[in-house]
């Protein structure tokens, strides 16, 4: 990417140019005549000739003519194979013609078949043979064009039978003819060769020499017909070259030994120093043509008196940040620049990417030199990664651990201070010593919550405070502040349900994206406080989530981003994250685009779907924005399993679905007998699957958008299974699904292919069917859609994904929707688990792990309900009558307890999937044996 040469130095070198030509062509002609002179032929004293060539042309490459000389094409290189005519005539020799091939006057000399003379009186001999007054003689009559040599001068041959007739009459070509018809022209080529005339008058001398010289410095050797073209390219101190299979080329390459071969692009590449070598071998191959490179000369610039073309050339290039400290400069060569690198005290260079380094305090020093090169741009580190880094440019010295201080959290509720492992202590810190601006983007898991809580307290004089998360999950953040924050009171807590709330009716507000858009008119003033969870869902500004929170964020004085996977897929997705932080940071997208997000101008506009430079972008979020701590980081720091209640929506729950609920329950609390009461539980529970289907679907899709890439889901009723796979399918999100009608040797492979999968994929699986015997380790998190009574089957099927082969630490959500079933179920579990742990009989103790142990009322009529739960699974007979009536729930029947396939069978449903009732035996042996593990009293 060279500019072009300002006209002051396109004078300069024409002065010098000028001059050197003067010069040479006073030389070259004090040669010609000691030639001439010694009125011997070339042949007979090549050498002198030879010498006086090489005194004054660079030997070898073809050089390109940069200094405004228009380019004609001729070979006038002398060589030491001694095949040129012993007279003035011009004669050149075509070997190989049935190859077609033009070897060069370098190359060995081919001796098939007698050469044929044909003498063309109007041609010059070679520039060492050239007479003193060659002025009026047609030296440049012709072209090469394509390897072809082109004459347009009336020729004089000599008859040649093997000269095919066309190209005698037309192409009047003045070499020995070959023998065969393979030089014959193209109807193109012929009307090149029309307008190839040369004009023959009014040439100076001067002009003929740097006629000459240029053919000296930039042709390359005539080639054959067929001669295989390709390219040189410049990259920075390197090039490479462009060209297709050439097995000779392939030897030349093998032997520089600057060679390295890029199999991405499967191109070689050279350093500059063997540039001269290998255009020298090239010009001698027959079968290669290779363009040099633009302003360089081959023989590194050996010529006396004329400017260094590599010199000359204008190299931009820009400065990048490659670590906390040092920074790298990609450009192209410039010696002066070099040069320059070399004065810095700290510069490096770094062999592998060829570039040279710097520590960040020199990088204002080098940036003021490098702008008195003139031939030089280059492009500072853009003002955000200055400012970002502000202290790394100051330093004298390097200090690369940034101290955090530790901050005073005497404020917060001590509950919640004391609970804070201590990666998570450092996380507050962090966010204190940021002001309170952050994206924390720790890894899935790892309590992004009760750090944003006690960040947000740290700062609770500035409250009212907004929190916006998804919607199936406003309601779990409720209970976390209830659980974490003990000080505040639930009635301080406002959670918004729908789109007649208020957004500022409490000390803690929380509401999800979509209504926060609807109901953004309402703010009067604005939230200082700002929690935003799974900020990522802001990644496109176009959305009306990201038009309503981004002005929020913006002027809000504390704001705190919660993302485990912050960019799904491209850097373009973090631009509103990062400004909703700092919103100084490139205020223009553009900038962002064109630096990290490879920005390319198409047809329709600019594409930014690209990345670019994110080891920079990295550092840069990293020093000023993001805090992102992977689980493996702290695994030492973290339970092995962590588990989670999930308060799903309330408001996801259908009327029809809510009245079915409240009838079930209400004749749950009736006095009526022993098996109506039993029948009225069979009902409630099966009416809690029906209406948990929406929250279960919202809460899954949920996790999929947050970048959860795999996991398991374990539901008990088929009505929900059914639900999650076909949501699955209309998503085409990969799955695989285990209930208990999968065959069992099915099951095993079904298996595998979720552990060998790639990118999303969800295991649906039954609670009772696929809860032991099965690995899925390569999963890290459980989801629970529904509860289930019997906490032991439950614990085992955790334990399919906590098991050997798990490095990381699981998270297990089970999904607890109030006003069902779940309200009971819920602590009952809980209360069953506990008596297993007090006799030893389990680690696990949910009571302690999960938020929102107690929200159950203590309402006369639930505690009913919750005794009748009770005292009815104490009763041995309880499993199977609820399996057995959960089986043939028909949501659409009047009573909701007959029909069929509702409920999954777990293992008990024939393999050969018939659909007969299942022996009954069977299918409760695996409960008896579960009983006898979690039921010891
Ligand atoms: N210090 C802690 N003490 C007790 N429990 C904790 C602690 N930190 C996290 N947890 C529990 O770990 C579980 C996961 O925490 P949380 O939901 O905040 O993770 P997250 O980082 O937000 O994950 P995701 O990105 O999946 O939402 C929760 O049940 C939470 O209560």
């Amino acid at each position: 990417m060279s500019l072009p040469l300002t006209e002051e130095q396109k004078k300069k070198i024409e002065e010098n140019r000028q001059k050197a030509l003067a010069r040479r062509a006073g030389r070259l002609l004090t040669g010609q005549s000691q030639c001439t002179d010694s009125g011997s032929s070339v042949a007979a004293n090549p050498s002198l000739c030879k010498q006086g060539f090489s005194q004054n042309f660079p030997q070898g490459p073809s050089q390109p003519e940069s200094h405004g000389v228009t380019v004609k094409k001729q070979n006038l290189h002398t060589s030491s194979c001694d095949q040129r005519p012993h007279s003035h005539q011009f004669q050149l020799t075509t070997p190989e013609h049935a190859k077609g091939i033009w070897k060069s006057q370098g190359m060995a000399c081919p001796n098939q078949g007698r050469p044929r003379q044909v003498t063309l009186p109007g041609l010059s001999p070679p520039l060492a043979q050239s007479p003193p007054n060659v002025a009026n003689q047609q030296l440049f009559g012709y072209k090469i064009s394509q390897g072809h040599l082109q004459a347009s001068h009336q020729t004089e041959s000599t008859s040649d039978a093997n000269t095919p007739p066309k190209f005698l009459a037309k192409a009047k070509c003045s070499w020995e003819t070959p023998l065969s018809s393979s030089c014959q022209l193209t109807e193109d080529q012929e009307s090149e060769a029309r307008t190839a005339k040369p004009s023959t008058s009014g040439q100076s001398l001067s002009n003929i020499h740097e006629g000459r010289l240029q053919e000296k410095l930039s042709t390359p050797v005539q080639k054959a017909l067929s001669s295989q073209k390709g390219q040189c390219i410049r990259e920075g101190d390197r090039f490479s070259v462009k060209i297709g299979y050439n097995e000779e080329l392939l030897a030349v390459f093998k032997s520089l030994p600057s060679r390295i071969y890029d199999p991405t692009t499967k191109t070689w590449n050279f350093s500059m120093a063997d540039y001269g070598a290998l255009m020298r071998a090239v010009q001698r191959l027959s079968t290669v043509t290779l363009q040099p490179l633009e302003g360089v000369n081959g023989s590194s610039g050996a010529q006396a008196g004329l400017p260094s073309a590599l010199s000359l050339a204008f190299v931009k290039g820009r400065c990048m940040l490659i670590s906390r400290a040092r920074f790298e400069v990609d450009i192209s060569y410039s010696a002066d620049l070099i040069a320059l690198f070399k004065q810095m005290e700290s510069q490096k260079y770094d062999v592998k990417t060829r570039k040279w380094n710097f520590l960040l305090e020199e990088h204002n020093k080098l940036i003021m030199r490098a702008r008195s090169l003139p031939q030089v741009q280059l492009e500072p580190l853009p003002k955000t990664l200055t400012l970002a880094f502000a202290s790394q440019l100051e330093k004298t010295s390097l200090h690369l651990t940034a101290d955090i201080p530790e901050a005073d959290l005497s404020g917060v509720d001590d509950k919640l201070v004391s609970n804070l492992m201590p990666f998570q202590r450092a996380g507050v810190n962090f966010a204190i010593a940021k002001r309170g601006r952050l994206l924390l983007a720790d890894d899935m898991g790892l309590g992004k919550t009760i750090q944003a809580i006690c960040i947000a307290a740290f700062y609770r004089k500035e409250w009212p405070l907004l929190v916006v998360v998804p919607s199936s999950v406003r309601f779990t953040w409720e209970q976390a502040f209830l659980r974490w924050l003990p000080s505040l009171r639930p009635e301080n807590i406002n959670v918004v349900v729908n789109g007649k709330g208020c957004l500022t009716a409490g000390l803690v507000n929380i509401v999800s994206f979509d209504l926060l858009s609807r109901l953004e008119r309402q703010l009067k003033t604005s939230f200082k406080v700002v929690i935003i969870d799974e900020s990522h869902f802001l990644k496109n500004s176009k959305t009306a989530r990201c038009r309503a929170a981004v002005p929020i964020l913006k002027v809000a004085k504390r704001v705190i981003l919660l993302s485990g996977t912050p960019a799904m897929s491209r850097p373009a997705e973090l631009y509103t994250q990062i400004i909703a932080v700092k919103p100084t940071f490139f205020p223009q997208f553009h900038a962002f685009g064109l630096r990290y997000c490879d920005a390319k101008r198409l047809q329709w506009g600019w594409d930014y779907s690209g990345s670019s430079n994110l080891g920079e972008l990295k550092l840069l979020l990293e020093e000023a924005i993001m805090l992102r701590r992977l689980k493996s980081d702290v695994l030492s720091q973290l339970p092995a399993k962590q588990r989670k209640m999930v308060l799903v929506a309330p408001g996801r729950i259908s009327a029809k679905a809510r009245a079915s609920l409240d009838a079930a329950a209400k004749e749950m609390t009736k006095d009526r007998t022993k098996q109506q009461q039993k029948e009225a539980l069979i009902l409630f529970f099966n009416r809690t699957a029906e209406a948990k289907i929406p929250c279960v679907i919202e809460y899954i899709l949920d996790l999929l958008e947050s970048g959860r890439e795999k996991f398991l889901v374990f539901a008990h009723h088929k009505m929900v299974l059914d639900a999650i796979t076909k949501e699955l399918e209309r998503k085409h999100v990969s799955h695989i699904r285990i209930d208990g009608s999968t065959p069992s040797a099915d099951r095993e492979d079904l298996c595998q292919q979720f552990q060998l999968s790639q990118g999303h994929s969800v295991a649906v699986l039954s609670i009772t069917a696929a809860n032991m015997g099965l690995t899925f380790s390569s999963a890290d998190l459980v989801v629970f859609a529904e509860l289930f009574w019997n906490p032991g089957v439950l614990i085992q099927a955790e334990d399919r994904v906590h098991r050997i082969g798990q490095t990381n630490s699981v998270g297990i959500h089970y999904l607890v929707a109030r006003g069902t079933a779940d309200d009971y179920l819920w602590p009952l579990i809980q209360e069953k688990i506990k008596v297993l742990g007090e006799a030893g009989l389990s680690e696990t103790n949910f009571s302690e792990m999960t938020e929102a142990t107690d929200y159950l009322s203590k309402d006369p009529k639930q505690q009913t309900i919750y005794d009748l739960l009770q005292k009815s699974f104490e009763e041995d007979e309880t499993d199977m009558e609820l399996l057995e009536a959960a089986e043939s729930f028909d949501p659409e029947s009047a009573s909701g307890t007959s029909g069929y396939g509702s409920c999954d069978l777990g293992d008990a449903v024939d393999e050969s999937g018939s659909s007969a009732s299942p022996p009954t035996k069977r299918r409760f042996e695996f409960f008896d044996n579960w009983d006898s593990f979690t039921s010891p009293f």
